[in-house]
């Protein structure tokens, strides 16, 4: 479903992701995992098209996307909740909502969202900003979902968020999965949450993906040392 290759992506003279490699299928879940300053914020700006790379492909249900712009790759299936979440604390929570409706023609939020978050349904009304930490990355991913993309991208969805809300953002998204069969890809450093819900995971060190394993079967002490600081 995505299929990224030898993505270089640099600031100015420096580059920071030094050809990166990974494949997605649909209904999978992909977790790249890696220290602070490794590489993971700069790789996903650069698939959503916020950077630009200077060299690579990306391509998402067999369309090169890599030189379409942000709103191009969201039209075309691909979406992106930032890390920290970056939702609009003075709209209301359907506002935020109805943000991620850009791309499509309709502008009616779907029931299905309210159904995967109920708590946003009891507070449509509200201010974004007045939402708890893990509400609004319920919100951010509710917001990224209306677009029905082929491919969700999650930046750090656990940053900041207390460890009882870390297990409902994962059955969340395992149950996003269930139901809409599209690819998740998640940037990480919790390995208990990305135990539970990745299909793969990968380790970024230094801009390159150093290691790989299968979820299920994942040596947890492997990808820890490499988490360590
Ligand atoms: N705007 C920028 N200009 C120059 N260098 C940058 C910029 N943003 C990040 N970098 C550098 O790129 C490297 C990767 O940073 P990046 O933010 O992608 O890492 P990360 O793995 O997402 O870390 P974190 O979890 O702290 O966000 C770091 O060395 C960082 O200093």
């Amino acid at each position: 479903m995505l299929e990224v290759k030898d993505l270089r992506v640099s600031y100015g003279q420096s580059e920071v992701i030094h050809g990166i490699d990974f494949v997605t299928a649909k209904d999978e879940t992909l977790a790249i995992m890696g220290r602070n300053g490794m590489g993971k914020t700069t790789l996903f700006k650069s698939l959503i098209g916020i950077l630009p790379g200077s060299s690579g492909s990306i391509v998402l249900d067999g369309r090169e996307v890599g030189n379409l712009p942000s709103h191009e790759r969201v039209a075309a299936g691909l979406a992106y909740v930032p890390q920290g979440r970056m939702i609009f604390p003075n709209l209301t929570v359907m506002e935020n909502i109805e943000s991620g409706l850009e791309t499509l023609k309709t502008s009616k939020v779907p029931d299905e969202i309210f159904d995967l978050f109920p708590v946003l349904r009891e507070m449509r009304k509200r201010k974004g900003g007045n939402l708890s930490g893990g509400q609004q990355q319920q919100l951010a991913i509710a917001r990224a979902l209306v677009s029905e993309p082929k491919v969700l991208l999650l930046d750090e969805p656990t940053e900041g968020i207390q460890p009882s809300i870390i297990k409902d953002i994962a059955h969340t998204l395992n149950e996003i999965r269930r139901m809409k069969k599209i690819a998740i890809v998640v940037s990480e450093q919790v390995l208990s949450f990305t135990m539970a819900i990745a299909d793969r995971l990968a380790v970024i060190e230094k801009g390159k993906i150093i290691h790989e394993e299968e979820g299920k079967s994942a040596n947890q002490e492997k990808i820890a040392s490499y988490l360590a600081v």
